[in-house]
């Protein structure tokens, strides 16, 4: 049985400008004990599928399971299943954080669950603010205790919804240290991310959404593969000849563009020269997953919508 199951949601939206249809026919099962992730930019879709998963909003047609149950038909027993950590800081700022997580395990039905409460707070490091109240935390404290609130059920399934936006490095090696000790154990996990490092870093297979369409979804090895072997990399104050701005990315001063093989690089490097273009700090570096999203979605940008396997 899969931990998730999407049979073609689609999702349309009634705005001031008409319907808007934010997921189209997205369908996608993720297997018990993955490490899934679900990449997009901006307004693909992503917390849209999150929110029908978690009963939170309504999909137009189609159905979502968790471990077999309907989120609509059988909404508390899938939602029981389900750990979700949303992207929006929302708590009730008069609870200490021992109360919080207890008040929440209560409304899971859950009792004497003061272990794994003190084990939680341990293991993302807010053992000394059991006592505080939230409105005491900081932003990336208050971070914390909403992942902690979400698995104090121990749900099989885990969702995270950009856990790490603006939150520090401490915060993130802690709270990946224990979600790939909980998914290690036998946890679902389901991410969104615009880091793409950390996806590249913890999932096994991999969804790219673009305008509510799926656009690839391919285990991550089988990803890397598929970039561009090389990328050359430098800096250079110059402007790059028309061709080569089309193939490079471009942050500031740093360029960088795929290349094939060796070959390939010396025949980058050989028009640059031609070009003009004064080079620094040259490296070659293998391709890793923000090349392999940069192409994906610059194709789709190419060939219009549609879905690659
Ligand atoms: N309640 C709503 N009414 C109208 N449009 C909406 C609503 N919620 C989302 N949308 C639109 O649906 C699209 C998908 O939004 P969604 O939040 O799912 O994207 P996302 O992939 O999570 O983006 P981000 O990476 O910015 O969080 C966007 O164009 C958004 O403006």
């Amino acid at each position: 049985m899969s931990a998730v199951s999407f049979q073609s949601v689609s999702k349309t939206f009634n705005t001031s400008k008409g319907l808007f249809q934010a997921l189209n026919q997205v369908s996608l099962d993720i297997e018990e004990g993955e490490f899934f992730g679900l990449l997009g930019p901006n307004g693909a879709g992503k917390t849209t599928l999150i929110s029908i998963l978690a009963g939170l909003a309504r999909a137009s047609s189609g159905s979502v399971k968790v471990l077999g149950r309907d989120v609509r038909d059988d909404y508390a027993e899938a939602r029981r299943r389900l750990g979700v950590v949303p992207q929006e800081l929302v708590f009730d700022p008069f609870f200490s954080v021992r109360e919080t997580l207890r008040i929440q395990s209560g409304y899971f039905g859950v009792k004497n669950n003061d272990a794994w409460i003190d084990e939680l707070l341990e293991s993302l490091g807010l053992a000394d603010k059991a006592q505080s109240n939230m409105r005491q935390l900081s932003g990336g404290m208050k971070r914390r205790v909403l992942v902690a609130q979400a698995l104090v059920h121990k749900p099989p399934i885990i969702v995270l919804d950009e856990p790490t936006a603006g939150v520090d490095v401490e915060l993130r090696q802690t709270l990946w240290h224990f979600i790939a000790r909980l998914n290690r154990e036998g946890h679902t996990v389901l991410l969104t991310t615009h880091y793409l490092e950390e996806a590249e870093a913890l999932c096994s297979r991999v969804a790219m959404l673009k305008h509510g369409n799926i656009v690839k979804l391919s285990p991550m090895s089988e990803l890397l593969k598929s970039a561009s072997a090389n990328v050359l990399q430098f800096k250079t104050d110059s402007l790059l000849p028309t061709a080569m701005a089309e193939r490079a990315r471009v942050t500031g001063r740093i360029v960088q563009i795929p290349a094939q093989d060796a070959g390939d690089v010396e025949g980058l490097l050989a028009g640059l020269r031609q070009g003009g273009v004064v080079l620094e700090d040259v490296e070659i570096r293998r391709a890793d997953l923000e090349d392999v999203f940069i192409h994906v979605m610059n194709e789709q940008e190419h060939s219009g919508k549609g879905v690659a396997a």
